[in-house]
């Protein structure tokens, strides 16, 4: 406003204008050379918000507030249309460096859901079933599953069915000797009341759970052909993946304390992929209703994220001498695992 007393001895019927009108004039003097100076398009280019501009104010202000800025930069400068920033596509689909690869039912939907917040961590939404019914379909269809992720970034998939499918290991291996692999496990008796649970939901006239568990309940004989004994015998199943893997590559994960602890578990899983620890218990709170632990409120905006209605439902009721025959079913798989990993899980 330097100019204004200047202003005022050059024209000379200045002394007459109240102290009021001059400064409304300095205020409109100002303006017009601003919009001289800087037209509304050329300011476009430098803002990220949508700010009004001197000329066309009405036109301007309405296309700002649809389209990002970097497109209209862009339109601006090459008077061709560009598509806007949230449709462009940036990186390209890479293979993954770490699979989820079981154990159905242990918990591998809330690690998957819970280690993709990290910004280093891009993951395919659904199971693909490439290593155990796909396979056949070749890698490249397996990489066009898939999301586009930046150098510095990690693709991950979960499929819990590869633990117990015999190629798999070799199948895996053969794509990457590298690849790092995390089983989430939780006592084999809750996770096949879990898995029979499920199964009772799609086909609800299914024998009861003893019927299946148990070539003959009073002597104590299970089946160990029924899949949902099967999955749980860990021991032998992680024989398989150590042909093909180290068992330093191989991150085992608590299905138990993924509940309780959360943030514990995924501060492991983090150090396993050697990614900086962002996934933190700021991440997550504890919902009552749901009796599981959800994800906050992102930053940025949405709601609470809780799994789905499959993830937590209330298990079918079995009887105390059929868990208990169970138990001792599997003590010496279970022991047999814990020495394998170097990890106690107490599901004793
Ligand atoms: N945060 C959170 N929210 C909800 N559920 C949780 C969570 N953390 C672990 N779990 C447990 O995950 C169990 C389902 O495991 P999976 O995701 O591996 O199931 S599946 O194999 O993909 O069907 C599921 O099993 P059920 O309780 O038997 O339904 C849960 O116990």
């Amino acid at each position: 406003m330097a100019w204004a007393p200047l202003f005022a001895r050059l024209v000379p019927f200045s002394h007459r204008l109240t102290r009021t009108s001059l400064c409304f004039f300095s205020i409109f003097f100002t303006y017009v050379c601003y919009c001289v100076l800087f037209p509304a398009e050329s300011l476009m280019q430098k803002s990220v918000e949508p700010t009004t501009g001197c000329a066309h104010h009405h036109n301007h202000h309405h296309r700002q507030t649809k389209a990002p800025r970097i497109a209209e930069t862009h339109t601006v400068r090459n008077h061709t249309p560009s598509p806007p920033l949230s449709s462009m596509k940036f990186g390209n689909k890479k293979l993954p460096k770490a699979i989820i690869v079981g154990v159905k039912k242990g918990g591998t939907r809330a690690v998957l859901e819970f280690i993709r917040i990290h910004p280093d961590v891009r993951a395919a939404g659904t199971e693909t079933h490439f290593f155990d019914r796909n396979y056949d379909r070749g890698l490249e269809w397996y990489r066009g599953l898939m999301p586009r992720t930046l150098d510095s970034q990690i693709t991950m998939e979960k499929t819990p069915s590869y633990f117990v499918t015999k190629e798999t290991p070799q199948r895996i291996s053969a794509m990457s000797r590298d690849t790092r692999l995390i089983v989430v496990v939780r006592d084999p008796v809750t996770r096949a009341i879990s898995d029979y649970t499920q199964t009772l939901t799609k086909t609800p006239d299914l024998p009861s759970f003893q019927e299946l568990a148990f070539r003959n309940q009073t002597l104590g004989i299970v089946d160990t052909s029924w899949n949902a004994i099967r999955i749980g015998l860990y021991a032998l199943h992680l024989d398989n993946w150590l042909r093909f893997f180290p068992l330093a590559q191989i991150h085992f994960v608590s299905g138990e304390r993924l509940i309780t602890d959360p943030a514990g578990e995924l501060a492991r899983v983090q150090d396993f992929l050697g990614l900086k620890r962002i996934v933190t218990d700021k991440h997550f709170y504890f919902n009552r209703t749901k009796g599981f632990p959800c994800l906050k409120k992102p930053e940025s905006s949405g709601s609470p994220r809780c799994l789905g209605k499959s993830k937590g439902r209330t298990h079918v009721q079995i009887d105390r001498d059929a868990i208990e025959q169970l138990r001792d079913f599997y003590r010496p798989y279970n022991i047999r695992f814990y020495e394998m990993v170097g990890h106690d899980f107490k599901w004793d």
